[in-house]
């Protein structure tokens, strides 16, 4: 059985060379880093293990890839890149990674929670335009984040907010239970927070999540934080709310197309701040991606599953 990693950004890459020379597994690597879908048939065309980025993985590959049996996508959120149902139905079985970088992508949010309350984006960009353009910042210490969705990353998040002098409440669609964190309704959560943060998988229920009606209800002037996926906001309504001040400012690093498109409305607003879905990379989330997807690959080579 033979595993490709076929999408290798270069610190994966690294990460992935590290780990492998300690340990023996069949797998290679591919580094081209601008795969297409349609370069899939020809790479793949004797490996049984495919270990993918963010490259997106058709349907029909199972069609052209007769080997292949398993997709080890490398992060949680598999969905904005493939259909793991239509998948399985091939034949084909996407695992993916879950808590590898609960810690990096909550330090992402929380710093663009900071960095959104003080303008830091807007301030920056017109200083290096020879503006001295002074801002009001929110203070945060005794301020209230919503948590939406509360699995590894947000009680990460809590953890941080809590030092930092912030009341955490939270919402889940299924019940939950953590200390210092106090679960509330989502129309409280919305009303109260003078800063929401999501932290939802992309799913068919959760797309959209964030709709018009629901940013209606958010505190007038709050910020939003999103480091899920940008597809579970209504993305027009959210560019909406923010050009009317309704949400005072948006700190995100997930949108709805990515990469964001060159000129995309986003980029027109001041009052946004932006990174390019970079909040799960660390060194320390790299080496815990890599480590469970070479585990993924010993386990399916043992087991077949
Ligand atoms: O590589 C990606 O784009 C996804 C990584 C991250 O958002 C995850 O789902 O774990």
């Amino acid at each position: 059985m033979r595993a490709l990693f076929v999408d290798a950004n270069e610190t994966l890459a690294a990460v992935t060379d590290k780990l492998l020379a300690s340990q023996k597994l069949p797998v290679s690597i591919n580094r081209n880093p601008s795969i297409k879908p349609d370069d899939l048939p020809g790479l793949l065309s004797d490996a049984e293990i495919m270990i993918v980025d963010h490259t997106a993985v058709p349907s029909a590959i199972a069609e052209k890839c007769a080997k292949l049996k398993h997709v080890v996508f490398l992060g949680t959120g598999a969905r904005s890149y493939m259909n793991p149902e239509e998948l399985a139905e091939r034949g084909i079985s996407v695992h993916t990674i879950k808590g590898y970088g609960d810690t990096a992508v909550a330090e992402c949010a929380i710093a663009l929670m900071w960095a959104s309350a003080r303008n830091f984006g807007e301030m920056d960009r017109g200083m290096r335009e020879g503006n001295w353009l002074r801002r009001d910042a929110m203070q945060l210490t005794g301020k209230t984040l919503g948590l939406i969705g509360f699995g590894g990353i947000a009680a990460e998040a809590a953890r941080m907010a809590a030092g930092c002098g912030m009341k955490v409440i939270a919402w889940n669609r299924t019940p939950k239970t953590h200390p210092g964190v106090e679960f509330v309704s989502l129309e409280k959560l919305l009303a109260e927070s003078h800063v929401v943060s999501l932290h939802l998988l992309l799913n068919d229920e959760t797309k959209g999540f964030l709709s018009r009606e629901r940013i209606a209800q958010m505190r007038p002037g709050s910020i939003l934080i999103n480091t899920a996926r940008g597809a579970v906001v209504d993305e027009d309504a959210m560019l909406d709310a923010l050009r009317s001040g309704h949400i005072g400012h948006a700190g995100l690093d997930v949108f709805t197309v990515e990469p964001l498109p060159a000129g995309h409305p986003v980029t027109k607003l001041p009052n946004v701040t932006l990174s390019a879905h970079s909040a799960f990379r660390t060194p320390e989330a790299s080496d815990n991606l890599i480590g469970a997807a070479l585990d993924h690959c010993r386990r399916i080579i043992a087991t077949g599953k």
